[in-house]
């Protein structure tokens, strides 16, 4: 038998803009060390990649390299800012919510697969109040080898109780978009999220500029492309 569609969602810059708390929590570890604040859009570009190469590129900016040292304490200061503070402003992107309803009510299974460590992908979509959607929340730490790498999609198929077969990529990065192709898995790119490169864009089944596009037909039918 067939398995229902498993929409799979990544999370940072493409289920919820997390850009703002991100960058408020890179603005905490500059402030305490007598740094300007960065403002949004010049660290937008860097949300999706993870606290180190936003702190990396923070500093790279002012002419800074930080010593391994120095790189762990401003981890921790910028991941107990942003722990403390995960989802004061962010929020899931335009239409998304809608486009997961529907897809539910078609019979999908959604899931997340995140490069985000688990404990902060459930604490930020419980408190958006959206972890109940989803039959698996796959971070970084829950597999031994995060995005690119296909065993994270994999993985996260498996905790859903779904199906390579059956199974879509839903992401803004190119890591999102690697993981899917070396997976076997069919892929949709987020224009509007942190980090779509040309290759991503190259590689993706699709791109999409809007929620209202991601249909029940649309995940039949790149699922059927697929068989
Ligand atoms: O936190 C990261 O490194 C990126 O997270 P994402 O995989 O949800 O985009
Ligand atoms: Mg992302």
């Amino acid at each position: 038998m067939t398995k229902a569609p498993l929409v799979i969602f990544d999370l940072d810059g493409t289920l919820i803009d997390t850009a703002p708390d991100l960058a408020a929590a890179l603005n905490h570890c500059l402030g305490v060390d007598g740094h300007e604040a960065d403002a949004l859009e010049v660290v937008r570009p860097h949300a999706g990649h993870g606290a180190r190469a936003m702190l990396t590129a923070a500093y790279e900016r002012r002419g800074q390299v930080l010593s391994e040292p120095d790189m762990l304490l401003a981890l921790d200061r910028f991941l107990g800012h942003y722990e403390a503070h995960i989802a004061d402003a962010s929020l899931p992107y335009a239409h998304v919510v809608p486009a997961m309803d529907a897809l539910a009510a078609a019979g999908s299974a959604l899931a997340v697969c995140t490069n985000k460590r688990e404990g902060l992908a459930r604490l930020l979509l419980d408190t958006l109040d959206l972890s109940v959607r989803f039959a698996a929340i796959c971070g970084a730490d829950t597999v031994q080898n995060r995005k690119p790498h296909p065993g994270h999609i994999e993985e996260t198929i498996a905790r859903a109780g779904g199906s390579r077969g059956s199974a879509v990529m839903i992401g803004d990065s190119a890591a999102d978009i690697e993981a899917a192709d070396a997976a076997g898995v069919p892929s949709v790119l987020v224009d509007f999220g942190y980090a779509p490169d040309e290759g991503a864009r190259r590689k993706a089944s699709i791109q999409i500029s809007d929620y209202r596009s991601l249909t029940p037909k649309l995940i039949t039918d790149l699922v059927a492309s697929r068989a």
